[in-house]
């Protein structure tokens, strides 16, 4: 390549799209790194609904019209693809799993995972999740009054996640393992976050101090998904060695003829995936619920108006406001703040045409903020929820071909650790409403409250 080609290469693309000077960007840059959910909704308050970034080579846009997003992830989502830097320091930890992996290997890794997350499927392992809060809240609370201990919400929401991945997709009690996997998972993310969010990309052999933390990260991640491996073969031959490893997750994975590297990639992916976030999400709803006691009333008379064990799936006609509030709060905060595409082909987005390598940067976080579809959109109001519909606007799970394959087991889990929480204690914030500062959102490869979130958890009916 000539250096004139090198340096043409090196110019940012003008798609005639407002946006950011490189000498703002480079002003900003610290902040940028350190809070980017701000960034992103000053940025789009100041230009408008698509923002064009000033990067070399092919344009980069962050979209905030929710008809550019659904031509982006559905319409046209052929012609998009997850080859991002962010999914590119995902597949650092997950390899190419479902959730990072660029077409067109994911669709039969799709078809195969799927049934691990039907209806049925998921009727079926209701009690594992059950099972997974009252353990958790169990073990958090032993040791404390009841009335009126402070406890750091999303400790417990962590281990509730880790351990109801564990049981319901592997049926695996991975207590054992719970303190190893979750110090390695939380590392993994925040050096992929990391990674992502780095001017200068090295190569994975450099031994740059990330480089080499991710690499041990990796190594207690293997270790814990080789002995998931090991012990569901161990199991199916002490069973007489059966064709079939059995009905959930890593049993389909065991019968697909994928070798020990690709099971492993996907185990990895689904601790990921399916316990930060749904981690996070559960914090967040209960801090909201905590700030809205009236809501969190109304709760608490669904579940007594409806006793007995809440279903996985089908919950939504049984318990309307409890699930109202897990969308709500899902739409306050995203867990899934930044969805990232790469066209591969020429395109057009809201009539303006867009080159081969346009990078497309979605945030749930900023869509469900927009004050045209989510009136006064700040406030929590379950309400908005209550007719059950889609709404335009709303992707907490993404959206198009690669929605989130675990959103109808996401949701059931939120409602019943909400149910096992709820039906006997009142969430109430430490120092009431007037010193209370909600913990800061932190992107990370999920939106975390930093520092935890600490409630005032009282057993109903003392004082
Ligand atoms: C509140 C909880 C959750 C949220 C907010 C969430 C969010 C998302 C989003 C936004 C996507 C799409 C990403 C994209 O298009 O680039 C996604 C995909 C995915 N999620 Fe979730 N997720 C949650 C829970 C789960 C759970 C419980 C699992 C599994 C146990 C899971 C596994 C996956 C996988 C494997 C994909 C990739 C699917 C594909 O590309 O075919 N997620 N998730």
């Amino acid at each position: 390549m000539s250096v004139a080609t090198r340096l043409q290469a090196m110019q940012p693309t003008d798609v005639g799209v407002p946006g950011p000077t490189p000498w703002d960007m480079a002003r900003v840059f610290r902040s940028v790194r350190a809070d980017p959910l701000t960034f992103l909704g000053e940025v789009s308050q100041r230009f408008g609904d698509t923002v064009s970034f000033p990067v070399p080579g092919a344009p980069a846009l962050l979209l905030n019209d929710p008809a550019d997003v659904k031509h982006v992830l559905q319409t046209s989502a052929r012609s998009w693809s997850k080859d991002t830097v962010q999914y590119a320091a995902l597949a650092r930890v997950t390899g190419p799993g479902l959730l990072a992996s660029a077409e067109p290997g994911w669709i039969e890794h799709r078809r195969l995972a799927a049934p691990a997350f039907h209806h049925q499927r998921l009727e079926a392992v209701g009690d594992e999740v059950r099972a997974a809060a009252r353990t958790a809240i169990a073990a958090r609370l032993a040791g404390t009054t009841g009335a009126g201990d402070v406890v750091d919400v999303a400790a417990l929401t962590h281990a509730i996640g880790l351990d109801a991945v564990g049981r319901a997709l592997f049926s695996t009690d991975l207590s054992d393992q719970a303190h190893d996997l979750l110090a390695a998972t939380s590392e993994s993310a925040d050096l992929v976050v990391r990674l992502g969010r780095s001017i200068l990309p090295r190569a994975e052999w450099t031994p740059t101090r990330t480089n080499l933390r991710l690499r041990a990260a990796r190594r207690r991640l293997d270790a814990g998904a080789a002995a998931i491996i090991a012990e569901r073969r161990s199991r199916n031959a002490h069973a007489g060695g059966t064709a079939h490893h059995g009905a959930d997750l890593l049993g389909l994975l065991l019968d697909s003829g994928m070798d020990d590297g690709e099971i492993r990639d996907e185990l990895v992916t689904m601790v990921i995936a399916g316990h930060e976030t749904v981690a996070a999400a559960l914090a967040w709803t209960l801090m909201l619920l905590a700030e809205h006691p009236a809501a969190q009333q109304r709760v608490r008379d669904e579940l007594h108006a409806h006793p007995g064990p809440v279903p996985l799936v089908g919950h939504r006609d049984r318990l309307p406001w409890t699930r109202a509030a897990v969308d709500e709060a899902l739409r306050l905060y995203p867990p899934a703040w930044a969805i990232s595409r790469r066209s591969h082909r020429d395109d057009e987005l809201g009539g303006r045409p867009v080159p081969a390598g346009t990078l497309a940067i979605i945030s749930p976080w900023l869509v469900h903020r927009r004050p045209d579809l989510w009136p006064e959109p700040e406030a929590f109001r379950p309400e908005r929820f209550l007719d059950g519909t889609t709404r335009t606007g709303y992707l907490p799970f993404g959206q198009g071909p690669r929605l989130c394959i675990g959103r109808e087991f996401a949701l059931g889990e939120m409602v019943v650790v909400l149910a096992e929480l709820l039906r006997d204690h009142r969430l109430e914030l430490p120092g009431g409403r007037g010193s209370w500062t909600r913990p800061v959102a932190e992107a990370k490869v999920a939106v975390h409250p930093r520092g935890g979130m600490p409630l005032v958890l009282r057993r109903t009916g003392t004082p």
